[in-house]
């Protein structure tokens, strides 16, 4: 894996866009039209407000409205959502030229619809458009963007692939209703905070060097909201910063799953390869030269947003490789075992990197790909070096050389430059040494669980034992685990088998380096030990959050009594086990 990784140190390249240049190479009028695909699944978990922002965040672009369309995909075909978006529509009418006027990026409107609220329970209409920007004027008397909401049709008999499937919907209706040759997917709790962002991303599409070598522009995720040395690491430095440069270099980016600018002719094939849609109207090259709301457009959007569309056609099912900001300990590894089923996924599909990547893509790319499909396999050396050395302390064997062999020196060396190079990586991508100290614990703390949990999935669910689920990262927010995001403080609170295996490697490393100490103590016997001791005290060093979310702490987010016991007796059942294969 570490191999893998250097690939991305060859060719690193860092961009910069001039949109104030743009004029120069094209005029305002030729701007391409853009459809922005916006998912959201679940009215309680993701707030239809925070969804509503997202788009108002986009329709407020700095672009020509009547180039921009946004449509919504509602997998909850929530009532409330539409609602909500029924309102943000009228809204829209104030709040766009509020901020064109006032040079305003970002706003929340959350106060504007609390007095409008009410609920309501009638049958969601599967496509609706809200805003037209043909007929839609905001109050200044300029027109809007499209806004256009589609709540997909689900059937009991076929599945419905989450979120890859609504997006396979959305290219498909924007297709046939504004077909834009640029479209950006968003997720719903992303944000746009930049109103230059589509100028920005014109300066590749402008660019003949670029415009017909890359298929998208990916934007890297940022979060707002993150603590101040970001305990559970969300920042992905090097998954949304450090590495992408390498991949540049190479060929082009990772896709991280949002933010993505699209262009459309990429979905049928290489620039010399045309795969045809199975109807012409899918065809990047076809003209809607009828208005969104004209009944022959709805009747085709309704066709292709069907759930029986999709039989006996190509549309299938694609996964992504990404990220986004959990404030609980469980979310946040709940999360990253959902990643770790999709890497999967891909590692042992017909398009995994090894097979078909390498084919395409050269040596150093599919070294690049393979390390994020094969992520869960970081499990196997963490999970090793939370126990082996420990259980094998305990029970004074040693496992490393001792202090006066010469292959001693290859430890601390291997240790010391890993961790240096990670953390001159870190804190070159503006990293500070808290951060990078919580980033490799994390790592450790995923090794131990999410990963485990993943593959473990990915094993059933090949067996058929398991069905897939999206367990969706909850964006709805609890004041007293806010309160302890602010604070630094791991966020346990629900007993998660996650947790087990966790506990359990912080119990060992404490018990390991106090009877290790106790050894060295009696016998003075440091030589041969010293590189278990370390690694243990490293752990121990590591696991203080879990030692005092055990004993010391009396808030909701401690871990779960049930959880210490469960773990303390299996570690027990394992330090027995341990002393009959080392006796
Ligand atoms: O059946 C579903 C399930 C999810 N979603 C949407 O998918 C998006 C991502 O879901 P979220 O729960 O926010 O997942 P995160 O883990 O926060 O997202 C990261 O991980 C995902 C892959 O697991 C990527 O797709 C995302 O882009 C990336 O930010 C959201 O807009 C959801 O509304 C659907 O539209 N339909
Ligand atoms: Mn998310």
């Amino acid at each position: 894996m570490w191999c893998a990784a250097q690939a991305s140190r060859l060719y690193p390249i860092q961009r910069k866009e001039f949109p104030e240049n743009l004029d120069k190479v094209v005029k305002r009028s030729d701007y391409p039209a853009v459809d922005v695909i916006i998912c959201t699944a679940d009215p309680t978990r993701e707030p239809p407000m925070s969804v509503v922002n997202t788009a108002l965040s986009v329709m407020a672009y700095d672009y020509p409205t009547e180039k921009l369309s946004v449509y919504v995909s509602d997998d909850g075909g929530s009532a409330l959502t539409l609602f909500a978006f029924m309102e943000a529509a009228k809204f829209a009418a104030h709040w766009l030229p509020f901020c064109r006027e006032n040079n305003i990026v970002q706003r929340n409107p959350e106060s504007y619809f609390e007095s409008n609220y009410s609920s309501s329970s009638e049958a969601v209409e599967i496509i609706k458009v809200l805003l037209a920007n043909n007929r839609s004027k905001d109050v200044t008397g300029n027109f809007m963007p499209n806004l256009i909401y589609v709540s997909r049709e689900k059937s009991s008999t076929s599945h419905h692939h989450f979120k890859a499937g609504a997006l396979n919907v959305l290219l498909r209706v924007s297709a046939v209703m504004t077909n834009a040759p640029i479209i950006l997917t968003l997720d719903c709790d992303m944000y746009s905070n930049d109103p230059q962002t589509l100028l920005r991303v014109l300066c590749y599409y402008s660019d003949p060097e670029i415009r017909s070598k890359y298929s998208y522009v990916q934007f890297p995720q940022h979060f707002h909201g993150i603590n101040k040395n970001d305990i559970y690491a969300c920042q992905f430095k090097r998954l949304f910063v450090i590495q992408p440069m390498g991949f540049d270099g190479l060929g082009g980016s990772n896709n991280v799953g949002t933010n993505l600018f699209f262009s459309r002719r990429a979905f049928f094939g290489s620039p010399s390869n045309f795969i045809s849609p199975e109807i012409p109207e899918l065809s990047p090259d076809h003209l809607v030269d009828k208005p969104i709301q004209s009944p022959e457009v709805l009747a085709l959007a309704y066709h292709v947003a069907g759930c029986n569309y999709e039989n006996q056609t190509p549309w299938g099912y694609r996964a992504s490789v990404s990220g986004e900001c959990p404030i609980s300990l469980v979310d946040l590894l709940t999360q990253q075992k959902r990643w770790a089923v999709g890497d999967f996924d891909v590692a042992f599909s017909k398009y995994s990197p090894m097979i078909y990547g390498i084919r395409r893509l050269g040596l150093l790319m599919t070294l690049l790909y393979s390390q994020y499909a094969f992520w869960p396999i970081w499990s196997i050396p963490i999970t090793t070096y939370a126990f082996l050395p420990q259980l094998a302390l305990i029970n004074q064997v040693r496992v490393f050389p001792k202090v006066s062999e010469p292959w001693f020196l290859l430890y601390p060396f291997l240790f010391l430059g890993a961790y240096w190079q990670d953390y001159f990586d870190f804190v070159s991508a503006n990293g500070t040494f808290q951060m990078w100290w919580n980033d490799q614990r994390i790592w450790t703390i995923r090794g131990l669980t999410s990963l485990w949990f993943g593959s473990l999935e990915f094993l059933l669910k090949s067996l058929g034992i398991l069905t897939h689920d999206f367990s969706l990262t909850s964006k709805v927010v609890d004041d007293e685990q806010s309160k302890r995001y602010d604070q630094g403080i791991f966020d346990f609170g629900v007993p998660s088998p996650m947790f087990v295996p966790l506990t359990m490697a912080a119990l060992i490393n404490l018990v390991s380096f106090i009877m290790g100490l106790a050894e060295v103590v009696k016998s003075s016997n440091l030589e041969g030990l010293l590189i278990q001791m370390f690694i243990a005290g490293f752990g121990v060093v590591n696991c203080w959050p879990i030692y005092e979310a055990m004993v010391f702490r009396k808030d909701k987010g401690k871990l779960p009594t049930k959880i210490t016991l469960t773990a303390a007796f299996l570690t027990w059942a394992l330090y027995i086990a341990a002393s009959f294969i080392f006796k």
